[in-house]
């Protein structure tokens, strides 16, 4: 500090001596000065987080458990938005057991709720993530034609305006009638022994209180906020206040093919927050289903930990799912995925391996610091979150004085 105040006293005093081409240079010099003095001061109070990873990695999921630790915890008005997400999701499960049914040969009770699922069904089509990528890359050109963006906050706010996917609402009492059906109760009762496409968690979890969900007086719970499936196809920005630090959070859509916007989110970041979908080693992308997912994940890890433009940023590797992955291990092993694995089939030494394996994937110079989370688990997620901020307040220490 002292320095500091001496440097400025001599600079003031040799100013009366100097040409005019002097002391405009030193007035240049100064205003350069005060805008890193600026930069710097920003940076050090905010902070800049890319949250990247595989397709249903638990991104989104992760940023609503900042919200709720330290964001505003869903007050019942933003609850009431979630609404329609989540009657969606019972849909879905709906008409997913709908097909099952089918395949089953189970026939719905009377004739008319054979008619309501034919035409429920077709309201309420499963569609496929691959059609609703190849919708938002379309929009996206059209937009790129018309109006190139230049700068990235346009890009952010482009990519978060397009709403390719805006279906029906269904309808409550339709649901109630298709869900007490006799059948349509076998066929969930057998939902373990589906050999492919089977229910997901967040389904079953959706159709096991589709009498609480379709009440007039429902309110989404935390829980069912955080178990919502709702793929990000653009870009969300989220912001956070902690201890006087701003956290500019930015969730990215984990698709292959959407990957290759990743690159323009680089800039400014001061750690990248990288999610492993654990339960991902005996499935397939749907983008080709000849790549297993996890190794795809582990792809994108080792690529994205190599880039030039993150050679000094540090990675959080969050290995999430760890309640499903643990549920899984009980009927198949992480030798499906990495055939030299040879060890027992239990969460800790196959935890272990996975993780051994992303740690060897990135540059040997490279800080990653791993966690193995459960992105869904409330007070878990209190306690590693306090971590991860304790964490990202060091990380951008070192930064600040790296700059
Ligand atoms: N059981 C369980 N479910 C989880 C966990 N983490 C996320 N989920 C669920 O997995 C689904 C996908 O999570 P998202 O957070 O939407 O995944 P994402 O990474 O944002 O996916 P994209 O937006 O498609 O890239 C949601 O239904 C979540 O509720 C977890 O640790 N355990
Ligand atoms: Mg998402």
């Amino acid at each position: 500090m002292d320095l500091l105040r001496k440097k400025k006293t001599d600079t003031t005093f040799s100013l009366t001596n100097m040409s005019k081409g002097g002391r405009a240079a030193v007035a240049r010099s100064r205003s350069i000065d005060h805008q890193l003095d600026e930069e710097r001061e920003r940076r050090e109070k905010e902070v800049q987080i890319l949250i990247i990873g595989g397709p249903g990695a638990g991104k989104s999921t992760f940023i609503k458990q900042l919200r709720l630790h330290y964001g505003d915890q869903f007050p019942p008005n933003e609850r009431r938005l979630f609404h329609d997400q989540i009657l969606q999701n019972v849909a879905m499960g709906l008409v997913h057991l709908i097909e099952h049914m089918e395949r089953m040969g189970l026939q719905f009770e009377t004739p008319e709720v054979q008619d309501l699922s034919r035409e429920f069904r077709k309201k309420h089509p499963r569609i496929s993530i691959v059609t609703l990528i190849k919708k938002f890359k379309e929009e996206n050109e059209k937009a790129e034609e018309i109006c190139p963006v230049t700068t990235r906050a346009e890009l952010t706010k482009r990519l978060s305006s397009f709403d390719v996917y805006n279906p029906e609402v269904p309808n409550v009492d339709d649901m109630h009638t298709l869900w007490a059906d006799p059948a349509m109760q076998i066929c969930f009762e057998k939902r373990n022994k589906f050999e492919t496409d089977k229910l997901t968690h967040s389904s079953e979890y959706f159709l096991l209180h589709i009498g609480r969900i379709c009440s007039k007086e429902y309110l989404a719970s935390v829980q069912d906020i955080l178990l919502i499936r709702w793929p990000t196809l653009g870009v969300q920005e989220h912001k956070f206040m902690v201890d006087g630090l701003l956290y500019r959070m930015i969730d990215v859509a984990g698709q292959r093919s959407l990957r290759k916007k990743w690159i323009h989110f680089f800039d400014e970041v001061a750690a990248v927050a990288f999610f492993v979908n654990l339960t991902a080693y005996d499935e397939f992308t749907e983008e080709d289903p000849t790549v297993n997912s996890l190794q795809d994940s582990l792809q994108a890890f080792a690529e994205i930990s190599h880039s030039q433009f993150l050679d000094k940023t540090d990675f959080i590797l969050f290995l999430n799912k760890k309640d499903l992955f643990a549920n899984k291990l009980k009927t198949s092993s992480i030798a499906t995925c990495f055939p030299d694995y040879k060890g027992p089939n239990t969460v800790d030494a196959s935890l272990k391996y996975i993780k051994e394996q992303f740690l060897q994937s990135k540059p040997a110079q490279k800080q990653v610091y791993s966690h193995a989370t459960c992105a869904i688990d409330v007070p878990h997620m209190k306690d590693l979150l306090a971590t991860v901020v304790d964490c990202i307040v060091d990380i951008n220490v070192k930064r600040s004085k790296n700059y």
